[in-house]
């Protein structure tokens, strides 16, 4: 027998460039965006102040591609003309404070041998650190900061787009790029703020079916050899991916899994019925982690919506939903939410499309009532839920669903 991990390029030239780290070389699909943002960075390449530019638009719509894009562009012609320009890019990713984010920025401009620590120093301190650390470049610097409404508090975005009226920076001509996924971060800032960094503001829609064809066409060219993709493979992505919001990077993602679905089972070519096994996968799995980030009261009620679920008692009105959720908190003491809040984690579930609810009308009184059943496999939602059935214990309904382990989990009558 020869080695069991053989390699296997009958489908994919360049597998990688269809995952998320990769920075495609050409941006198709979003020409009005890239006009816009190119007009507001035109004045560099003259040596003029840049306008600060604030970029927002849903996940998956071309912000971060876009800006990479244009800067490579701008780096290059800046080189062909002489022109002296640096970016820095900061992922305000983890960074919840502008104190976190004043640290992020000094640290990104030293040597790690030179790195400050991210605690315990004066607030006036780290920004002299930080305009010390600028007035040692030249040019124009573009700072990107990417997912910027991690950031909680103005300090930061008020002191840097402050920093040159105040005098505290010289010899360098200082731009801001912000972007987000949230368009109601803009409205939360103070107004002097809010004006210096939204000098353009560039909203990324997103993506129709006809733009995700050509995003993923291109992709496709890259990654698989020709012929590898069957018709209407490329166009069922996109199709799906326009219905799950017109984000590129799940389109992009869909299209890897189905590539991976038809290697896995040594298939000449990527087929559409590939495509729709992996956009199940896909779509299990987006559940399965939304169920999992929920907080434990909504864990709880889900629990109690399941458990009727497996005794053959849904649909069930909200109020027997309520006392099984009722039930299952006293298990651990804790106090459970009011009948009225628990209703509300049920409509969110049904926005979710993890569970599905109905009006009843009652026949002679007239009333009307609400009715609740899961919308996943019972099994799933067991399977997501296991930290709180691990501490709440196992209702007896559900022990047949229990992974082999069974016995680790207490019982509840
Ligand atoms: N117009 C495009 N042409 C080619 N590839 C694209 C295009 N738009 C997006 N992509 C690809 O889709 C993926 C997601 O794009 P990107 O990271 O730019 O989204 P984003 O809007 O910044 O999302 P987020 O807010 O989640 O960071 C990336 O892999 C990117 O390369």
């Amino acid at each position: 027998m020869g080695p069991r991990f053989q390699p296997d390029d009958t489908l994919y030239k360049r597998r990688n460039t269809l995952k998320v780290e990769y920075v495609p070389d050409e941006i198709v699909g979003r020409d009005n965006e890239i006009e816009e943002y190119e007009a507001a960075l035109q004045p560099v390449i003259n040596g003029e102040y840049p306008d600060n530019v604030f970029i927002y638009g849903k996940t998956g719509v071309g912000k971060t591609a876009v800006t990479n894009f244009l800067r490579n562009e701008l780096l290059e012609s800046a080189a062909h003309f002489d022109v002296d320009i640096s970016f820095i890019t900061l992922n305000c990713d983890g960074l919840s404070t502008s104190y976190q984010a004043a640290i992020s920025l000094i640290n990104k401009l030293r040597e790690p041998e030179h790195y400050i620590a991210e605690t315990g120093h004066p607030q006036s301190k780290v920004y002299r650190l930080l305009w010390n650390e600028l007035n040692s470049l030249s040019g124009t610097v573009i700072i990107v900061l990417d997912e910027i409404d991690h950031i909680t508090d103005d300090t930061f975005l008020y002191q840097i787009t402050r920093a040159d009226n105040n005098g505290y920076i010289e010899n360098i001509q200082l731009g801001l790029i912000g972007i987000s996924n949230d368009s109601t971060f803009r409205e939360q800032l103070d107004a002097k703020v809010q004006s210096s960094l939204c000098e353009t503001e560039i909203s990324f829609p997103p993506y129709g079916t006809e733009e995700l064809q050509k995003v993923l066409e291109q992709r496709a060219d890259i990654a698989f050899h020709q012929n590898a993709l069957e018709d209407g493979v490329i166009s069922l992505c996109a199709a799906l991916g326009r219905q799950d919001g017109g984000d590129a990077r799940r389109a992009i993602t869909l299209l890897r899994k189905a590539g991976d679905l038809a290697r896995t089972e040594n298939a000449t070519r990527v087929t559409t019925d590939h495509v729709e096994r992996a956009q199940e996968k896909l779509e299990a799995q987006q559940s399965m982690d939304i169920m999992r980030d929920l907080t434990e009261h909504e864990q709880l009620t889900l629990y109690a919506l399941t458990t009727l679920a497996a005794e053959d008692a849904t649909p069930a009105r909200s109020r027997v939903v309520y006392q099984r959720y009722k039930k299952l908190c006293t298990t651990q003491d804790r106090n459970p939410r009011t009948a009225r809040r628990m209703r509300s984690f049920l409509s969110d579930f049904e926005i979710l499309n993890l569970t599905l609810s109905h009006m009843e009308h009652r026949g002679q009184d007239g009333g009307t009532y609400r009715e609740h059943e899961i919308n996943r496999d019972i099994a799933t939602i067991i399977d997501a839920l296991q930290t709180v059935i691990t501490e709440f214990g196992a209702h007896r309904s559900i022990t047949e669903y229990l992974p082999d382990s069974g016995e680790e989990f207490a019982t509840i009558a």
